[in-house]
This record gives structure tokens, C-alpha cells and sequence, in this order.
């Protein structure tokens, strides 16, 4: 894979160009590995991205905001950003599609609904964090295919690791989970505080955004869909 080129847009993840990348179940493995201990087996996330072209990037914002970047606290801090953004966008290397390989048949044709999955992510405009939480359901088709539900979680993460906005990450969710799972119908509502309202601009903290995506039977029955909302945001 060229990694000067620009990463793939959201919906053609720069992932499995090369046999060497890894890919599916081993990308994810690998992530939570980096995610849960630091650690990694194999080939590391690092290496998918141009770490030393961000530290050139790094070292020369710390110039231009006034620091030294020569002086012994900072003579570290570009390498580690770049570790740091490589972890922080490595969903942008691994296709969201792997994740729902793993389908169980269990004849529930009803809700299943994870609620409160922790979500955090970088605002595409300042790049600055928003985080909160996830909720998402979803009824089985008529085949009553269900999947595992760390998968949930797992495509949170996946899509959160990119440079996003909160709608689109709600809908990405949504729609793949249409896709893969053939399911009758879908609902994700995300509830983020956004570090861009916070820390600058307006700075407004506290405030919550509140974001949905409803798909199939959900979006178009009102009913089965107010009951979906009543169990995600109780009164
Ligand atoms: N819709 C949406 N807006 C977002 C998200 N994250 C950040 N923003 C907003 O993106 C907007 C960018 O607006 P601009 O006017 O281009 O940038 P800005 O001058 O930094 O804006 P202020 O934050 O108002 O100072 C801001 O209003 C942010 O609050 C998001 O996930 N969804
Ligand atoms: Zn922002």
C-alpha cells in the first residue's frame, strides 16, 4: 500500500490493499490488542500509516503555536502523536464489513438492544474529541439471524477511529448493519459531548447531541419504533 496517498474515503476503507495488511477478525484482533494492552502481535497498526510525515507535521505546529520543540519535554511529543493518530484513525484500515462475518441462527425475530456502548471519536473539523454513548438495536429478519453482541461494539469502534461527524458515524452504523444483517429494521441514537463546544468556540460543556438513524420496519412503524426509543432513553 502507498501510504503517502490520501487515506480511502469513509466508504472504501484503505484496508487489504496488500496481502500483508491484515484484514476481517486478525485487523480487529489486532486493534483491540493495541486498544486493550499496548500490545500487538504482528504487524503493527503503526505501520499503515507515514508516522514520520506526521511528526514533520507535529514538530512544525509546535513551532507555529510558539513552542520550542527542541526543548526536552517536547523532543518526544511528535513521535508520540503520531503513535497517538495512528491508533486514533487505524478504523480507517479496516473494512467494517469483516465485523459482521460472524451471524448465529436463534429464531429471535424481536429486538435485541445493546444499550450505553462508549463511544469516542475525533470531530472531522478540529479534530478535537466528542464522546458519549451508543445504542444500538435491531430486529432479526425472517431468518432470525442474530449476531455477537460485542460485533456492536466492535463496529462502533471501528467507525469511531476515523475523522468523523456524529451523524454520519450514527448512520454508517445503521446502514451496515441493514446490510449484513438482513435484518427487518435498525435504530442506532448516539449521545456525544463534542471537546470542539467545550474547550473552544463557544465553549459550552455539558451539552449533548443527540443523533439517530432508523432503517426497515423501525423507521417506517411508529409504534415498534417509540417503544425501541422508550427502552434506549428512558423517561
Ligand atoms: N453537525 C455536526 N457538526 C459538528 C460536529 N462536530 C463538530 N461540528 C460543528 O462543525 C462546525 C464547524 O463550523 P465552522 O464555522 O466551519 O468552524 P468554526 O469557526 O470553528 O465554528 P465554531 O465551533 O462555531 O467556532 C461547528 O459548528 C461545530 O460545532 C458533528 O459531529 N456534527
Ligand atoms: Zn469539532
Amino acid at each position: 500500500m502507498n501510504t503517502r496517498e490520501p487515506a480511502a474515503s469513509q466508504d472504501t476503507p484503505a484496508l487489504a490493499a496488500s496481502s500483508t495488511e491484515p484484514d476481517g477478525d486478525e485487523a480487529l484482533d489486532y486493534l483491540a490488542a493495541r486498544l486493550i494492552n499496548g500490545k500487538l502481535t504482528g504487524r503493527p497498526v503503526e505501520n499503515a500509516v507515514d508516522l514520520g510525515r506526521i511528526e514533520r507535521a507535529v514538530r512544525e505546529i509546535l513551532i507555529a503555536v510558539g513552542e520550542d520543540p527542541d526543548r526536552d519535554g517536547l523532543l518526544q511529543t511528535p513521535a508520540r502523536v503520531a503513535r497517538a493518530y495512528a491508533e486514533l484513525f487505524a478504523g480507517l484500515r479496516v473494512d467494517p464489513k469483516q465485523v459482521l462475518t460472524t451471524t448465529f441462527e436463534a429464531n429471535h425475530e424481536e429486538l435485541v438492544l445493546v444499550r450505553d456502548i462508549d463511544v469516542m471519536s475525533l470531530c472531522e473539523h478540529h479534530l478535537l474529541p466528542f464522546r458519549g454513548s451508543a445504542h444500538i438495536g435491531y430486529i432479526p429478519g425472517p431468518d432470525g439471524r442474530i449476531t455477537g453482541l460485542s460485533k456492536l461494539a466492535r463496529l462502533v469502534e471501528v467507525f469511531a477511529r476515523r475523522p468523523q461527524v456524529q451523524e454520519r458515524l450514527t448512520s454508517q452504523i445503521a446502514d451496515l448493519l441493514m446490510e449484513r444483517l438482513n435484518p427487518r429494521g435498525v435504530i442506532v441514537v448516539l449521545e456525544c459531548e463534542h471537546m470542539c463546544m467545550a474547550m473552544r468556540g463557544i465553549q459550552k460543556s455539558g451539552a449533548k447531541t443527540i443523533t439517530s438513524a432508523v432503517r426497515g420496519t423501525l423507521q417506517r412503524d411508529a409504534k415498534s419504533r417509540a417503544e425501541a426509543m422508550a427502552l434506549i432513553i428512558p423517561r
